[in-house]
């Protein structure tokens, strides 16, 4: 790797390095020389006309070591002749110790050296180091390494150095010169178009914070004060309490919402500090002029103000939101301001990079951020590293179609800005403008129409849309400056607005298509799922349900009716109950008198008052027993069996008959049912009457029989006593009985009229037809 120009670096294998590794790398000394710096002591200048981005030299760390033991190592290697020659060890000496800590030495020669090897000879003597004098000098001098890991290639840790070339740059709050260490090599490079003989200068501390924090940090940290002409157009400009109130809101601010409405609070007050230039001293005025501001003077308070880093929040809030357009412009913003700030240092090479990346993400044409991206990193690393860099970050394939097709052509303002920048050149008089040129660069996004200029004493306003930028003029404006020339130059064509507008549609139309194939390719195939869905789905489940729903409906009023039909058939039915009841009634007053004209009791009881011996008196006493239970059974059983035939004939019997017509449909019946029905209820009626008339004898002949019978089974007083359960048992077994002499033997003809005995004679029992009894049988199971 050695070089053999300032540009033949190998920036692939060097961001490969380790931060502090030590490297064979040759170092670099560019158009740089050694000049007395009024009010700073010695400082590196330009030897010539130095461009952007140019190399300025490449310094080896004279020590590397982990902070809080840079002191001991360098002690060691001061000390030892075999690591330190005498050249480094005088060179090393010759650094300051910091302000008023003694006469500073001539200019120290600027030189290239190789790295030193170890001596092999073992025994040379130590030299004698002055520990405080090396402290002081690390104290003045010493760098942090762990700044370098911009492209988050390295894993920096806390290391520290001291280089011997690099330690005569100055501070400045303007830094113009960016530096970066790879390996344990520091690259210089100019940061802005220097002129012959201008300082080379670098930021010892954070140049983003306001100034009364830059003066204390410097104070504290290096014991020297600063004066700049930064500093002072800063303090006169910007009160410290509004600054320090921003400063407190910053730390409560916890919103994205409430970052950027901080935002725009530091824009007023930065907006109201420029107006205020005019009526500002001579002094401040004049410093205003010597930093040649044009719109830097905004950039500047914007950045002592406490802009940065509520912008850097504010686009980090974005891009966590997935609001990456937004959070590209708020990065690119960033860069805005770092170009007047601290241009091309780490941060502002960080934020093109996240810029870049963020507009990719949003599928936003790429051409100029990649072109920004290249220059800043052009200019804080090397040229071409922008390649290398987003390969390590993004991978081989990535990074190559990110770029294809950029050309890294170098672009001088961060793009996603709404502006404009701006080259100012006056003729006439310093003290007084009464002419100028203007060069404005538009964006593509900004017509000329929408830029509205005025003049005000020593300020140009310019407004672009809803923004304003401030032009602090070189003098005084006596009148209306005439002529103004305005040329507009940039890729913002305005003589085909609406082709150029159509152009870049479609073009970022396909950029977005090319980027994102697959997922537009899956998201086609979501959206005809869903358009299938919606328009022949959803029509066909909607008929489905309806017609399910009149369905239902239609169910549901059909229940309803065969509900009100059951209603109305048992109403009917329990009608004729009752009717059929008071019939059942009216038989038994015939029925009763005959019924008990069967029983003997007077003659039993008789019996047993009649008899006299104990025996006897027994056997009396239970023919008497018998004969009570038997009218109780008998007088039960009929006044069922006569509730029964009443309610066959006006319930179950029609019933059955109606049913049979609703089924077979009005007009359907056959004539053999018709007839077969209208014999059945004959028999019953005819049975009815017969068993009103003939029935009450039968019915005592079976209950007796069926008493005796029980009474065998379930002893009966006086041999036995009774209870409830056994009374129950006993006249169980006595229907029982009853049943089966009356029904189930079909000796039917208990109550059967003899005429209904068809086939008398043949042998056969006579029966109820079998709807009746049917329908019988239905009923006694019930009682
Ligand atoms: C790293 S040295 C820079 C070179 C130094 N001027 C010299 O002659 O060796 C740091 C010292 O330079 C001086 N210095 C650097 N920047 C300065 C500034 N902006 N204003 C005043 N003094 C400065 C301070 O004395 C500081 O301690």
């Amino acid at each position: 790797m050695m070089p053999e120009n300032a540009e033949r670096y190998d920036f692939k294998e060097l961001l490969k390095l380790p931060v502090g590794e030590a490297t064979d790398v040759e170092e670099f000394l560019g158009p740089v020389q050694v000049a007395w710096v009024p009010g700073k002591g010695r400082g590196l200048v330009a030897a010539r006309d130095v461009g952007l981005g140019e190399l300025l030299f490449v310094n080896r760390a004279f020590q590397v070591a982990e902070t809080g033991k840079l002191l001991e190592a360098t002690l060691r290697k001061l000390e030892d002749p075999r690591r330190c020659s005498d050249e480094e060890f005088q060179s090393f000496f010759r650094l300051s110790s910091g302000q008023g800590k003694g006469p500073l030495p001539e200019f120290p020669e600027l030189k290239c050296r190789m790295r030193r090897r170890d001596s092999p000879q073992p025994d040379v003597p130590l030299r004698s180091v002055n520990r405080r004098l090396v402290k002081d000098i690390l104290d003045s001098n010493a760098h942090e390494l762990d700044t370098s890991d911009v492209a988050k290639l390295q894993s920096a840790g806390k290391l520290s150095s001291i280089f011997l070339t690099a330690s005569l740059v100055n501070h400045s709050c303007r830094p113009t010169a960016a530096r970066v260490f790879l390996g344990d090599l520091m690259f210089v490079r100019a940061a802005r178009d220097l002129r012959m003989g201008e300082e080379i200068t670098d930021g010892y501390i954070s140049v983003l914070q306001p100034v009364f924090e830059r003066v204390a940090g410097i104070r504290k940290r290096y014991g020297f004060e600063l004066h700049e002409d930064r500093g002072v157009v800063e303090t006169a400009l910007l009160p410290e309490p509004e600054v320090r109130a921003m400063l407190r809101e910053m730390d409560e601010v916890e919103s994205l919402e409430e970052f950027q409405a901080l935002s725009e609070k530091i824009q007023r007050l930065v907006h109201g500090a420029i107006l205020r230039l005019p009526s500002a001293s001579a002094a401040v005025q004049q410093a205003a002029q010597r930093l040649g501001l044009g719109l830097g003077l905004e950039k500047l308070l914007l950045g002592g103000a406490g802009e940065v880093p509520v912008l850097v929040a504010t686009a980090a809030l974005l891009e966590h939101l997935g609001r990456l357009r937004e959070a590209a412009q708020a990065y690119s913003r960033c860069c805005w301001l770092m170009e007047e700030l601290a241009p091309h240092n780490a941060y502002h090479a960080k934020w093109a990079l996240e810029a870049l990346l963020c507009a990719n993400r949003a599928g936003l044409p790429l051409a100029e951020y990649v072109a920004y991206a290249g220059k800043v990193l052009a200019c804080h690393i090397g040229p071409g590293t922008l390649e290398t860099v987003l390969r390590c970050q993004l991978g081989e394939k990535r990074s190559r179609s990110l770029l294809a097709g950029h050309s890294a052509q170098v672009r001088s303002w961060p793009p996603g800005e709404v502006g404009i920048l701006h080259t100012l050149h006056t003729h006439g008089d310093p003290g007084s403008v009464s002419s100028m040129d203007l060069e404005f660069h538009l964006d593509e996004k900004v017509s000329p129409a929408e830029v509205e200029i005025s003049v005000n004493q020593m300020l140009l306003y310019v407004q672009v849309r809803q923004k304003c930028f401030y032009l602090v003029l070189p003098g005084k404006v006596d009148g209306e400056p005439e002529p103004i020339r305005l040329s507009m130059r940039g890729p913002g064509s305005v003589r085909w607005p609406c082709a150029a507008a159509l152009i870049m549609v479609v073009q970022r139309l396909w950029n977005f298509v090319k980027r994102h194939r697959k997922k537009l390719i899956a998201s086609g195939i979501i959206a005809g799922g869903i358009w299938y869905a919606l328009r022949v789905y959803l029509p066909r489940a909607q008929q489905r349900m309806f017609d399910e729903l009149m369905k239902a409906l239609q169910e549901s009023g059909s229940s309803s009716d065969d509900s009100k039909a059951q209603q109305r058939s048992r109403a009917r039915f329990q009608e004729n109950q009752l009717v059929s009841d008071d019939y059942a009634r009216k038989g038994l007053r015939s029925y009763e008198p005959k019924h008990a004209g069967c029983f003997k009791i007077d003659k039993c009881q008789q019996e047993v008052k009649e008899a006299k011996a104990k025996d006897k008196k027994i056997i009396a006493f239970k023919a008497l027993q018998e004969e009570c239970l038997s009218l109780l059974a008998s007088a039960v059983y009929s006044i069922h069996v006569n509730l029964l035939l009443h309610r066959i004939i006006n319930n179950i019997a029609g019933r059955e008959a109606r049913g049979r017509l609703s089924q077979q449909g009005a007009g359907a019946t056959s004539k053999a049912n018709g007839e077969e029905d209208a014999s059945s209820m004959k028999e019953l009626i005819d049975s009815t009457e017969y068993f009103l008339k003939e029935g009450p004898e039968r019915m005592a002949a079976a209950a007796r029989k069926a008493v005796k019978a029980a009474a065998e089974a379930v002893p009966l007083p006086p041999e036995s006593s009774v209870n409830s359960e056994s009374l129950s048992t006993f006249f169980v077994d006595v229907f029982n009985r009853m049943d089966q002499d009356v029904w189930e033997n079909q000796k039917g003809a208990s109550l059967l009229p003899p005429a209904q005995d068809q086939e008398k004679g043949s042998g056969k029992q006579p029966t109820f037809g079998p709807m009746a009894r049917l329908g019988a049988i239905d009923l006694i199971v019930c009682l």
